[in-house]
């Protein structure tokens, strides 16, 4: 196995899309694959022991739909030994019950399946009532809100990247 990242995503509108985008562009050139959830086979996450996971929240706390296909197929899925991070997208003045629960959703399972996650994020500067994205009161990884705080996008995203490059060890 490579010390590359595999970048797995769904989106619906585009806007995990264009995050997933400039995380990759952060990382520097050749180190991120991105990977569209529409058009993934559950073989693509064997050629990495790093990934990162993205998907919006849905249809008032589901996973987006790409994922929400794909996530039996994570049953028969080993992450033993994999570094595995999160970011999401979501509506935290919304759907302020839900906010991120996607990513939460995911995190269970393939924690539950060997992965390890990295890139925990601390819930200061967001407003919302509940989540399930929520571990010792921090997300398990980056929230992103492009429908009310947009303004902050870049700055997370930045921070984010900064911190997984540690935490991966590259
Ligand atoms: C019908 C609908 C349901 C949504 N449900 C949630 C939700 O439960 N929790 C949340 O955080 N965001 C929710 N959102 C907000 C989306 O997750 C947010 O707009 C996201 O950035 C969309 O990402 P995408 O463009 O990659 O699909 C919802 C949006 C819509 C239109």
């Amino acid at each position: 196995m490579s010390k590359k990242i595999g970048l797995f995503y769904g989106t619906q509108t585009g806007k995990t899309e264009s995050i997933a985008e400039t995380i990759r562009d952060l990382f520097g050139d050749g180190v991120v694959t991105l990977h569209d959830m529409s058009q993934t086979d559950k073989s693509e996450f064997d050629e990495y022991e790093y990934l990162i996971i993205g998907c919006p929240t849905w249809d008032v706390g589901e996973l987006q739909s790409d994922w929400d296909s794909f996530f039996p197929e994570l049953d028969s899925m080993n992450f033993s030994g994999k570094l595995v991070a999160y970011f999401g997208t979501g509506d935290q003045m919304g759907y302020a019950d839900n906010f991120q629960d996607a990513i939460g959703i995911l995190e269970e399972k393939i924690t539950q399946k060997g992965g390890k996650t990295v890139g925990y994020w601390s819930t200061d500067g967001y407003e919302f009532s509940e989540s399930r994205a929520l571990r010792n009161g921090k997300f398990v990884g980056l929230a992103i809100d492009e429908d009310n705080q947009s303004d902050l996008t870049d700055e997370r995203v930045k921070a984010w990247v900064t911190q997984l490059k540690k935490e991966f060890a590259l």
